[in-house]
């Protein structure tokens, strides 16, 4: 990475101030990019959901591990939860969606209720052995009673389809149908699967993030607070991938002390990621304690009201550039985590030196979320996002306490509770937003003339840019 000749400033910047220039490339298209990820997390894009309980649930989890990237589980999950849910994600098809399912009996209502938990837009009725009977989507239920069975309203005009079925077969049978979904069945008639058309596309570009045994990977958090190996022991036990040790202020003598203890379990290939810091020193001090990968950023985060109430932290590109050069001088990585509102964001973190890049709450509002699907007065679909150092969470997180003690901590309070992220109408889901970042940030690396992540850093050129050149790249869809 280096700058226009004169652009190197002596104050920090963000990523709204920076600026790609085009470069001579010899990259032909831009899918002769490779996205994956060299940190050892085993990401095939450079994509983590973060830590936080309005964003990272086991659908996120399941459905962004397989398009290669990886969601972090909080530290606010339970541990057996943590298990139950690790389990359940490595059971998940990597190519196949798990479908939602309902029996005849069942009630429109429940499909209605069930349709928003995921983004292939259909519910299949089965009978009592689990074979598909028809599919009911949402078309389906528009202008009938909420009492009707299912069974009643299900087209039942289905495509099953073998679960080995190559994706671009499945692409080509769904093509020009008017049905929506195929039906990966084993070979008992089974329902096993659901795969759409963009499905099949994405199964054919994207690669899943795996473990040594072919399953799904999933990462879990802890804080620093309590017994912090006790808790990693139990999420290693669980089976997580990645063990990400967090906390508003990483560069604290608590953290080192986690960090200790933490690399003294029997981690196998568990690489540790911890954070958050934002200078070249708490690099150090957190590679030093143990961690692998560290985590950037303080107060860029969406819900995150430090900068606000502190006056700490750090314009996140210039944060992610100073930790990233001194990671990658100790061999080490960092991911950039907050203040991601467009794909541009990704690509001038991952321009910086980042491995990898952490959205939250971009992504609470998207199906796969955990929280439930609302709508506005107008209508519109949304979902409620909130940080993790609000006072509902710390509320939440701290339920055990005393009164006092709570009372104390809900001093504290350093997020929002409660925002509306609004369903992009055109990117509902999140696989659709990974595909806005993924064509972003492969163009980006064509535009730098590079093949990879690690060509991209090496080459690109950056330019400091006022407001309003900021402003002028922004479309204007209503004219001006
Ligand atoms: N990236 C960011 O900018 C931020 C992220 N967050 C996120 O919120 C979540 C909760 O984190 P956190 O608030 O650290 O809660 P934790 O439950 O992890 O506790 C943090 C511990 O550090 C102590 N501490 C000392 N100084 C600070 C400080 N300045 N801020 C916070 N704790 C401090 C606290 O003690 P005591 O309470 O007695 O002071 C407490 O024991 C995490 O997921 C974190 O990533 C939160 C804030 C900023
Ligand atoms: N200061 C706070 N930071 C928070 C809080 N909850 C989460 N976060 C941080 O934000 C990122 C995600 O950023 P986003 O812009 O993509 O939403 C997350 O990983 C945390 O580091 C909070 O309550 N306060
Ligand atoms: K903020």
């Amino acid at each position: 990475m280096r700058f226009l000749d004169g652009h190197e400033t002596h104050y920090d910047l963000t990523y709204d101030d920076i600026f790609v220039v085009p470069g001579r490339s010899t990259v032909e298209s831009r899918f002769d990019v490779d996205l994956a990820t060299s940190d050892g997390t085993g990401a095939t894009i450079p994509i983590v959901v973060a830590n936080m309980t309005a964003v990272a649930g086991r659908r996120m989890a399941e459905t962004v591990a397989r398009r290669g990237g990886l969601v972090v589980l909080p530290q606010d999950v339970a541990p057996d939860a943590v298990a139950e849910i690790t389990a359940w994600v490595k059971t998940r098809h990597t190519v196949w969606d798990t479908p939602l399912v309902l029996r005849a009996g069942d009630a429109v209502a429940d499909a209605v209720n069930l349709l928003p938990k995921r983004a292939h837009g259909a519910v299949v009725v089965v009978d009592g052995e689990g074979r598909p009977l028809g599919v009911v989507d949402e078309a389906a239920c528009h202008g009938v009673d909420r009492f009707t069975r299912v069974g009643e309203v299900a087209n039942p005009d289905v495509v099953t389809l073998p679960m080995d079925t190559a994706p671009r077969d499945v692409f080509d049978r769904l093509h020009g149908r008017s049905t929506k979904v195929a039906l990966g069945v084993d070979d008992e008639g089974r329902l096993a699967g659901v795969l759409t058309e963009v499905g099949a596309l994405r199964a054919e570009i994207y690669t899943p993030a795996l473990d040594a045994d072919g399953r799904l990977r999933v990462a879990a958090a802890t804080g620093v607070n309590g017994d912090v190996a006790a808790r990693a022991a139990e999420l290693l036990d669980a089976g997580v991938d990645v063990l990400v040790v967090d906390t508003a202020h990483g560069h604290q003598e608590k953290m080192l002390s986690a960090l200790q203890a933490v690399r003294k379990l029997d981690l196998g290939s568990v690489p540790v990621v911890a954070g958050n810091v934002v200078t070249a020193a708490g690099v150090r001090d957190l590679v030093d304690a143990g961690a692998d990968v560290i985590k950037v950023g303080v107060g860029p985060g969406a819900m995150c009201t430090t900068r606000m109430m502190t006056g700490v932290g750090r314009p996140q590109f210039s944060a992610v550039a100073e930790c990233a050069a001194q990671a990658r001088a100790l061999g080490k990585h960092v991911w950039a985590d907050g203040g991601v509102r467009h794909p541009r964001d990704v690509a001038l973190a991952l321009a910086a030196g980042a491995s990898s890049v952490m959205v939250g709450s971009w992504f609470a509002g998207t199906y796969e979320s955990p929280g439930d699907l609302q709508r506005d007065e107008a209508g519109r679909p949304y979902k409620e996002s909130f940080g993790m150092a609000s006072k509902r969470a710390v509320g939440a997180r701290t339920r055990n306490d005393n009164a006092f003690d709570r009372a104390r901590k809900g001093l504290f309070e350093e997020g929002i509770s409660t925002s509306r992220m609004r369903l992009d109408p055109l990117r509902p889901g999140v696989e659709d937003l990974l595909d806005s970042i993924c064509a972003g940030v492969r163009s980006s690396c064509t535009y730098a003339g590079a093949h990879s992540l690690e060509e991209f850093h090496e080459l690109v050129v950056l330019g400091v840019q006022s407001a309003a050149g900021f402003a002028e790249g922004r479309p204007l869809p209503g004219g001006w």
